[in-house]
């Protein structure tokens, strides 16, 4: 669906060049969702911005659908746009319009016959679940209802696909949630394909179907979020992936217990179903190796349910070494650390 090719982007200030990407290449297919994580000044926001050409690319080819947007003129780049929506972390929306109006503005400004714009604005008010409000001012929404408008808005033109700047930067947890639950709603009703960028690992976490790294204006990793976030390359991801994974306090009990003599720590990570079966107990009562849970978690990358429990094994060696590969051999993935 979107097709970026040695995308490179330079500013330049004060007669000076900076460099904001420096030859991007992503492939973003058609239904999914991909996030884009990053520090702040690593070049999300030109790259999600160069997707749309609201920022023109300095040489590269950014081909949506089809279409090499960096060959159109202006006006083909018009009716290209219409292909694709965005929604802005600040929600950008029309003080002096209600939400109604706000949401009916990219229709009337396309001319859209009246009864079509109303059919339209009712379905899409529906859809993100802001029928009771559609005549108040901006003003008077909260942040969550503001980005639901921003996300009404964008899909007024029924885009293929959706581009999220930031769109929950400015959101408490709980909203935040309510808005991915949202673009995951979005995404499964309407087949949209929904590129977002953001610096939090959560959010990656929540919806993505793949990510890319983007640091010093390259992506320095790419794949899926299960993949990336079980087994991280650069430092970067690794630094992310920390963000929701309580690594600092797990370093800390690995290093008291190894402290204490010659443990055998080993990080287990379930997947799927495994999450839920008793593989671990089992295991230990075969082997007959006795161990204690030093650090656990449960939760979910999008659809898959995953654990990963840290425990200290004190059998014997032969019995720890037993253990292990019964655990492998059973389709869990078990580090030593
Ligand atoms: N309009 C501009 N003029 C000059 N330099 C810019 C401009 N926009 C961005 N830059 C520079 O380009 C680089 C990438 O910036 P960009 O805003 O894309 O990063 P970012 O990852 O989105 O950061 P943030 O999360 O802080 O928004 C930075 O060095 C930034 O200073």
């Amino acid at each position: 669906m979107i097709r970026l090719q040695n995308l490179r982007k330079n500013y330049t200030v004060q007669g000076k060049t900076v460099p904001a990407l420096m030859g991007i290449d992503l492939t973003i297919e058609k239904g999914e969702i991909f996030g884009i994580i990053g520090h702040s000044g690593a070049g999300k926001s030109t790259l999600i911005r160069c997707i749309n050409m609201l920022e023109r690319p300095t040489s590269g080819h950014v081909i949506v659908d089809g279409v090499d947007l960096t060959t159109l003129d202006d006006r083909k780049l018009q009716e290209q746009r219409r292909q694709i929506g965005m929604i802005f972390q600040h929600f950008n929306l029309l003080s002096s319009a209600t939400v109604a109006e706000n949401v009916a503005f990219p229709l009337k400004l396309a001319k859209r016959p009246k009864a079509e714009i109303d059919k339209k604005v009712n379905e899409l008010l529906t859809l993100v679940g802001l029928e009771a409000h559609r005549d108040k001012y901006p003003s008077q929404l909260s942040g969550g209802q503001k980005q639901r408008v921003g996300i009404a808005r964008a899909l007024a033109s029924d885009p293929k696909v959706l581009l999220c700047d930031e769109a929950t930067s400015a959101l408490d947890p709980q909203t935040t949630n309510s808005i991915l639950a949202l673009l995951l709603d979005i995404n499964r009703k309407l087949g949209l394909t929904i590129v977002l960028i953001t610096h939090e690992m959560h959010v990656i976490r929540s919806i993505c179907d793949r990510v890319g790294v983007i640091d010093g204006g390259v992506i320095v990793e790419e794949g899926k979020v299960l993949d990336v976030f079980l087994k991280p390359q650069h430092p970067t991801t690794r630094e992310f992936v920390e963000q929701v994974a309580d690594s600092a306090e797990l370093r800390e009990v690995v290093a008291h217990e190894k402290a204490a003599g010659d443990q055998t720590i080993v990080r287990i990570t379930f997947l799927g179903e495994k999450t839920y079966q008793p593989i671990l107990f089992q295991t230990m009562q075969e082997t007959g190796t006795m161990f204690s849970i030093l650090q656990g978690t449960i939760s979910r990358m999008k659809d898959t349910p995953y654990g990963q429990l840290v425990v200290e094994l004190s059998g014997n060696p032969e019995q720890n070494s037993r253990a292990i590969e019964t655990l492998r051999q059973r389709g869990l993935e078990v580090e030593v650390m």
